[in-house]
This record gives structure tokens, C-alpha cells and sequence, in this order.
């Protein structure tokens, strides 16, 4: 039965063109990802209201939408006018892409009973969970593969509070995890954080928008180090720091077959 799972699971992965964890796109052979053009988005406002994963369209998270601030929407296009660009004739390659970012992926898999009990479960991506447009976490993450780093423009909405007017902690290491989780993922495939260290330097403002930047260290056989840092977006301020370790497992691990 592990077996038959198991290959449930590598069917279902090798004919979806999505990551298996919403954010990370990975060039592993596990993990497809549909490559949006960044071109198609620059400065888009409305909502997507597509039916993922119902539809063959799904919602992209990360696209821009109304609850977006000026400065969020400038960091976007900021990064967007260096991705790749489909022009009449050709593709101009930039050295940034955009991730997509969607809040399941699973719901389509068929076979198993273990994978079934997730497909059929209410669960959502923890950073795309709420609906609401603005009220938690806003954020769009741009990869440099070159470069091996990625920048991620994050915009904290009101339920997201610790100390009176500043982001919760918890939700600074949420953020953390995810883009320091995205860059490793992205490079070395399905990983699971076994360490994230964070040094708080200074409060970020509920309702602001921040940079998150995220670097390799190395690779060493399974593990990835990868350092992390939040910054306003003109990068004269330091809010946070962290190093973290991902470690390269096998899809049955994640699903603990
Ligand atoms: C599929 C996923 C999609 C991919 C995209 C991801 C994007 C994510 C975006 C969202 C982000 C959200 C992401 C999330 O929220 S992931 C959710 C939070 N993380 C977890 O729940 C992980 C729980 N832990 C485990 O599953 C295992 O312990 C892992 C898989 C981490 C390691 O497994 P295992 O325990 O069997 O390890 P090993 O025996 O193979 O050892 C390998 C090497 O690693 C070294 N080591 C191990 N642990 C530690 C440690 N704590 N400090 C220092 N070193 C450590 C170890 O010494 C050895 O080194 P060496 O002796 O070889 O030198």
C-alpha cells in the first residue's frame, strides 16, 4: 500500500504543472511549474477570481490587487520590468521571475487513501488563507536563479499584529520560512526546514511594506544553508535577520509514507 501511494503521489506531481508546495517552484524533476510572463501582469489591479483548482486558470496570489499600497505596486513593477519579457519576435531573458503563488495543490491527485484524506481536507497554504485582500499576508516573490537569491515585497495586513502597531513576530518568522523555504526549494528541490534562527533588530509598522531578501550560503550534500533579511524597501533599514537550514527529503516524506 506505501508502494501504491508513494506512486500516487509521483503520478499525480509528474502530470501537474505546479509546484507541490504553492510558493516554491522547483527545477527538480519532481516539481513542474507553469511560467507565467511577467509582461501579462504588469500592473494589473483587478481580482482574479478563478476556481483553482476546479479551473485550469488557477488564482495566482501573488498578482497584484486593490488592497495594495502605492509603494507595494512600485516594488512590483520594480521587479517585474527585470523578468522576462515576451516581445512580438522573441523572449528577452531578465534575470529575475516571478513565482506564482496559489493556496492548495493537491485537490486533483487521485489514488491512495493517505493522499485522498489530504486532496479531501479543508487545508490551505497557512499564508494564503484568508481570503480577505490586504487583511494578512501580501507578498510576491521574485527568483534570481543566477544569482541564487530572491527578493520577496511583503506587505503586512491588520490581523497580523504582535506588539500594538508593529507585525507579530511570528508572522515575520511565517515570512522568513517562506521565502528562505521558496530559494532552497527552488534550487534543490522538495526540502522541510529542520533550523531557522532570527534575530529581531527592529519593529516593523503594521500596514508597511518590507523586502525580504533571502541568499544561498551553500549546499552540502541534503542540507541547504540559506540567509535571510528584512529591509524597508529602500534598504536603509534593518528589521530582521536569520540564517536557516533546509534539508532535501523525498516527496514520501512529506507525506509521511
Ligand atoms: C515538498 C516540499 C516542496 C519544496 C518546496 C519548499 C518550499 C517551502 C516554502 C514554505 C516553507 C515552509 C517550510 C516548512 O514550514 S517545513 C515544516 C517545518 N519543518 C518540519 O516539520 C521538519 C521536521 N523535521 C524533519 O522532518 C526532519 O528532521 C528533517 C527532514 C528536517 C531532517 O531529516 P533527518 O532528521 O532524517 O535528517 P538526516 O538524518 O537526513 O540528516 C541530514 C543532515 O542534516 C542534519 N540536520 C538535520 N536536522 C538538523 C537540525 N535541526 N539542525 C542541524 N542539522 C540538522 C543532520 O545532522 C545531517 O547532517 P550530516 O550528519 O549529514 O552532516
Amino acid at each position: 500500500m506505501i508502494r501504491s501511494c508513494f506512486q500516487a503521489v509521483r503520478t499525480f506531481i509528474s502530470h501537474f504543472p505546479v509546484t507541490l508546495c504553492p510558493d516554491a517552484v522547483s527545477h527538480g524533476a519532481l516539481i513542474k511549474s507553469t511560467r507565467l510572463q511577467c509582461s501579462g501582469h504588469r500592473s494589473a489591479r483587478g481580482l482574479s477570481m478563478s476556481l483553482w483548482p476546479l479551473s485550469a486558470n488557477p488564482r495566482d496570489f501573488s498578482l497584484p490587487n486593490a488592497s495594495w499600497s502605492a509603494e507595494m505596486q512600485q516594488v512590483y513593477d520594480h521587479y517585474n520590468a527585470l523578468c522576462e519579457v515576451k516581445t512580438k519576435d522573441s523572449e528577452e531573458k531578465g534575470p529575475w521571475y516571478k513565482l506564482p503563488s496559489y493556496n492548495r495543490s493537491l485537490k486533483h491527485a487521485a489514488g491512495g487513501v493517505y493522499l485522498s484524506k489530504i486532496i479531501q481536507s479543508k487545508s490551505r497554504l497557512f499564508t494564503r488563507s484568508n481570503k480577505e485582500y490586504g487583511a494578512a499576508f501580501e507578498y510576491v516573490i521574485f527568483m534570481n536563479k543566477q544569482e541564487k537569491k530572491c527578493v520577496c515585497a511583503f506587505q503586512s495586513g491588520h490581523l497580523l499584529e504582535g506588539p500594538p502597531g508593529h507585525v507579530h513576530g511570528g508572522a515575520i518568522a511565517t515570512m522568513m520560512d517562506t521565502v528562505t523555504g521558496t530559494l532552497a526549494g527552488y534550487l534543490a528541490g522538495p526540502v522541510m526546514t529542520a533550523n531557522l534562527n532570527i534575530n529581531y533588530r527592529s519593529p516593523v509598522p503594521l500596514g508597511s511594506v518590507v523586502l525580504l531578501h533571502s541568499a544561498l550560503d551553500r549546499i552540502e550534500g541534503k542540507k541547504i544553508f540559506v540567509n535571510g533579511r528584512v529591509t524597508s524597501t529602500d534598504e536603509s533599514k534593518l528589521h530582521t535577520e536569520a540564517t536557516a537550514l533546509f534539508i532535501s527529503v523525498n516527496v514520501g516524506h512529506v507525506f509521511g509514507i
